[in-house]
């Protein structure tokens, strides 16, 4: 069987919640830009054979040129994405030739080979799976009011993360299934849950965050500084 891999990161995202005037996926990280560390977390997986990066219509050259400088490999392709995150993966998957796909944020910075290996194997065991860990708090539904409404078992509750893996074929069938019928979601596997095709969980860590707001910056700023490269 044809197991070949290639990855989506999605990198053309405006950073409204962290409110910088730069990106937040271009924002140095100890003189690299977050976007970089997260291609770089793939290119040296040899699993790897495809690697697109989605960004800003205006940001397409100088992702070229940082991808250049800092020479990252298996980079087939660099293309503007769309108005929404799910816009922008679909862009990404229409450049892929592989039989699996890995998307992934630009801005989870920190994910380890290790997760990334496992996630591949277990979508590679049942079909798909993502990235997630355990929730620590007590998550509470809380109505328009601002009055709670439910108390979810936590035992069932998981923060999903990136990358998500899926067979190409049937992640291009989401995509196609979700365009047709006006459906947005937050994440891919929403929209291959929707075909009825099971996706699979594989726990990762805590430290594979999404740099949303200030607060993940600050944080990803004292790792980089700290640990470096075995921040991951
Ligand atoms: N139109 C979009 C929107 C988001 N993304 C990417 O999707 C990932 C996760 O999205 P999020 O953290 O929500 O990024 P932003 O949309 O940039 O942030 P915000 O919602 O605060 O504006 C990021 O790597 C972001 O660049 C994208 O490629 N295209
Ligand atoms: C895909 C995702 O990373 C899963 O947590 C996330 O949903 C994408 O970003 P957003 O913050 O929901 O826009």
């Amino acid at each position: 069987m044809n197991n070949s891999l290639g990855i989506v990161v999605v990198a053309a995202g405006r950073g409204t919640r962290m409110g910088t005037a730069e990106s937040k996926q271009f924002l140095l990280l100890q003189d690299k830009p977050v976007f970089i560390y997260t291609l770089e977390a793939f290119a040296a997986l040899p699993e790897v054979s495809q690697i697109v990066l989605v960004t800003g219509v205006d940001d397409v050259q100088r992702c070229r040129e940082w991808i250049d400088k800092h020479q990252v490999a298996k980079i087939t392709d660099v293309i503007a994405g769309g108005s929404e995150r799910q816009h922008s993966v679909y862009r990404g998957l229409e450049c892929l030739r592989t039989e699996w796909v890995m998307v992934h944020d630009g801005v989870r910075p920190f994910v380890g080979q290790d997760e990334i290996r496992r996630c591949l194997d277990t979508a590679q065991k049942f079909g798909a799976c993502v990235l997630a860990v355990p929730v620590k708090d007590t998550i509470k539904q809380v109505n328009e009011e601002g009055v709670i409404t439910a108390t979810p078992d936590r035992r069932s509750l998981w923060s999903i993360q990136t990358p998500q893996t899926f067979r190409l074929s049937d992640l291009l069938r989401a995509y196609e299934a979700a365009e047709r019928e006006g459906f947005l979601g937050t994440d891919d596997s929403m929209l291959v849950e929707r075909l009825g095709i099971p996706v699979r969980v594989v726990e990762g860590k805590y430290t594979n965050i999404k740099i949303t707001t200030p607060e993940d910056l600050e944080l990803a700023e004292l790792w980089t500084s700290t640990k470096g490269e075995d921040t991951r």
